[in-house]
């Protein structure tokens, strides 16, 4: 069969799925995905053991309403992100196929897929949200022009014209309601029109109006054809009828697929009436938790099964215990061996009933069409979607986004430039003016070097909440196609470096230097500036890479402090590490301060004499004291200019290799589920 005819056949289809599922006509033109699975198993390890949570289902959805239901650790997640292309593949086995054809390999990005959590960015408002997903996921080539008509197209679709420009808030500032929010996280979704949107509980948490008027937006959207797939616990009736088709499903297994509709008399085929007036959601997790009050209507199944069950009974004195055993007068034992009851007499009524033949034959042809094409090499792979923009365009607007997140939420940037102001009056009012008493020069300057270095260093820990902050918004945004790791780890860096780090060391700089009273010389000036530049950077980094590898702010934060902190003694002022053993004395290598305290000493004390009277025994005598000498009894090479500079160098060093560490963990950061 030619690619062609396969193309033909699928939309025949998917036309054809459409018809025969869905409560109401469906636009025919530009349908959503056919997405069927095959013999899906999912399982992990839990110490040690192996845990099965999905259980060999099949099932097929199409364009429309689908949903997946069940009680509490069904496995509807888990299943909806099996289907998303959102779970780890370790541990996961059979096939999904959209339109009859293998998942491309970043089919996240083609997809909609709308979390359980709100994912947007609070300090900017619902259109700038929609605007920055339309600019970062719509080719280069789609006008600003064209892109701002998308984005208005949504905001009407969705209904959110009267908030579009409101901000969304955050947790300090109160924003949009929560319908509006979780519309604004489908809007996000929806700016690349996906063929499929997958949606994760996207009722819970809301109030019934607000989830009622969520279902609503999405039936609209079914209704154009799209498909659109969602995990939801227990909805009210108003919602559940406007469901096409449903996957029911307890302890990884399917209980019903089929129309949603019928599922009430697919229960009722199999002996669970309905009460009138009962919800039905609320009826099926009754009946899969054995929780119904009527005694089950007796089929001629259950008269065979009764009689098997006696015989074995009677055969078996081990089967006696058993069952013994399970007529516990335990409460929760008692439920437990009715769930367990339960569950096995509605997977064997579910698996010999019609509405399982009917998804087999539904689902069997795609499946060998597929299986065909794999053997004859005829099957072709979906085209992956690359991203839509090119790096540059990625950074210019992330950074945007990043810069404007600043602005509108300056409270850390301006905190961090008045706490460095603070600290650098205090040192140099301390210090001020330390002039050149040969009794004090010396300790004077190296105090305030040290001192300085450790206010410095220590106030990069407010770096430590970088990527913890926005990790779930970066995790979604970059799995969904959104942007580059590269892209995202750049514009957080310079947004957060340049005005929360740079600003401050200028005005720190300025501030402590002329009020100490050191050299009096603007290239010494400019050394120190850039010494206490390279150190921000270097420290900035240990904070990164902290924040990259901990998700918890507290844990980041201790290491962070606790590398400081060793560096800090490593520094060469608190210990001679002249004396110190090799075996100890090598983390000096790793220590910022140690760089940083030594290229200050040889600023300011290479080729210096401090020269004055002072009184020894009661007598006035004019005494020196020789930088040089402080530097050679510390180890400190100035022979050349080199010693300064490869000082500087380490410290260079040492910055890059902590900011790619930290981009290395963000890379390798888990982002699947
Ligand atoms: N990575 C994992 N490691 C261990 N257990 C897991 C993992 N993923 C899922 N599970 C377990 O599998 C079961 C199904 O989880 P899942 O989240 O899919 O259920 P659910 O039906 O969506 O539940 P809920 O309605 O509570 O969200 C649960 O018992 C869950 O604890």
């Amino acid at each position: 069969m030619s690619p062609n005819s396969d193309a033909v056949e699928m939309e025949d289809r998917r036309l054809a799925y459409a018809s025969s599922h869905s409560q109401e006509p469906i636009a025919s033109t530009n349908l959503g995905s056919l997405i069927s699975f095959h013999n899906i198993n999912y399982e992990v390890m839990v110490k040690k053991q192996k845990k099965v949570i999905l259980d060999n289902i099949s099932g097929i959805f199409g364009p429309g309403m689908n949903a997946i239901m069940g009680p509490t650790g069904g496995g509807k997640s888990s299943c909806l992100d099996v289907l998303a292309g959102r779970k780890d593949p370790a541990g996961l086995s059979g096939y999904v196929l959209i339109d009859g054809q293998k998942q491309p390999p970043n089919f996240k990005s083609m997809c909609g897929y709308v979390l359980q959590d709100d994912i947007v960015m609070g300090t900017l408002t619902v259109k700038e949200n929609l605007m920055f997903s339309a600019q970062v996921r719509l080719a280069e080539k789609v006008t600003v022009e064209q892109k701002n008509q998308r984005v208005i197209r949504v905001i009407k679709e969705l209904g959110l014209q009267t908030c579009a420009n409101t901000r969304v808030g955050t947790e300090f500032v109160r924003g949009i309601s929560s319908s509006e929010r979780k519309r604004c996280n489908i809007g996000i979704e929806m700016i690349t029109l996906p063929p499929v949107l997958f949606l994760d509980e996207p009722t819970t948490g809301l109030d019934s109006n607000t989830a009622s008027s969520v279902c609503k937006l999405l039936l609209k959207l079914a209704k154009r054809g799209r498909t659109i797939i969602f995990s939801i616990h227990q909805p009210r009736y108003s919602i559940f009828k406007l469901f096409d088709r449903l996957l029911l499903l307890a302890r990884g297994e399917v209980m019903y697929h089929g129309d949603a509709q019928a599922a009430v008399h697919y229960l009722d085929s199999i002996g669970f009436s309905i009460e009138e007036m009962n919800n039905p959601p609320d009826f099926f997790l009754d009946v899969i938790n054995g929780d119904t009050d009527q005694d089950r209507k007796r089929t001629p199944e259950d008269d065979d099964e009764e009689n098997e069950k006696t015989e074995n009974i009677a055969q078996s004195s081990e089967a006696n215990k058993h069952l013994n055993k399970s007529q516990s007068t335990n409460e929760a034992d008692q439920r437990f061996d009715r769930m367990a009851e339960r569950f096995n007499v509605l997977l064997k009524a579910y698996n010999q009933s019609e509405y399982n033949q009917r998804v087999q034959k539904e689902i069997d042809p795609i499946l060998n069409d597929y299986n065909a094409r794999v053997a004859s090499g005829t099957e072709q792979q979906l085209k992956a979607v690359d991203y839509s923009n090119g790096w540059g365009h990625q950074l210019k607007i992330v950074s945007g986004r990043a810069g404007l997140n600043i602005m509108r939420n300056p409270m850390t940037s301006v905190v961090q430039t008045v706490v460095m102001l603070i600290q650098a009056v205090v040192v140099g009012t301390i210090y001020f003016q330390i002039g050149g008493n040969p009794l004090n020069a010396i300790q004077d300057r190296v105090g305030v070097f040290f001192l300085i270095l450790l206010g410095l260093v220590f106030g990069n820990l407010s770096s430590v909440e970088l990527f913890i902050k926005e990790r779930p918004i970066f995790i979604h945004e970059n799995i969904s196609g959104f942007y580059r790791v590269s892209v995202y780890f750049m514009a957080k860096v310079f947004s957060d470096f340049l005005p929360r780090r740079m600003v401050p060391v200028v005005v720190y700089s300025a501030i402590t230097y002329w009020m100490i009273g050191l050299r009096v010389d603007a290239a010494a000036f400019f050394e120190f500036f850039l010494v206490l530049i390279l150190v921000t950077i270097a420290s900035s980094g240990v904070a990164f890479a902290a924040s990259a590898t901990f998700n918890v702010f507290a844990i980041a934060n201790m290491l962070a402090s606790m590398c400081f902190l060793l560096m800090n003694i490593f520094a060469g002022l608190l210990v001679n590490l002249n004396t110190m053993p090799v075996w100890l004395s090598w983390i000096k290598y790793l220590s910022i301060q140690h760089y940083a305290f030594n290229a200050l000493s040889l600023i300011e004390l290479k080729g210096a004499q401090f020269c004055a009277n002072v009184t020894v025994e009661e007598e006035l005598v004019y005494t020196c004291t020789n930088g040089s000498d402080y530097l050679t009894l510390n180890g400190m090479q100035f022979d050349s200019e080199w010693d300064l500079w490869r000082n500087m160098v380490a410290l260079t060093g040492l910055g890059l290799g902590f900011m790619t560490l930290s981009y290395l963990q963000l890379f390798r950061m888990k982002k699947l589920k």
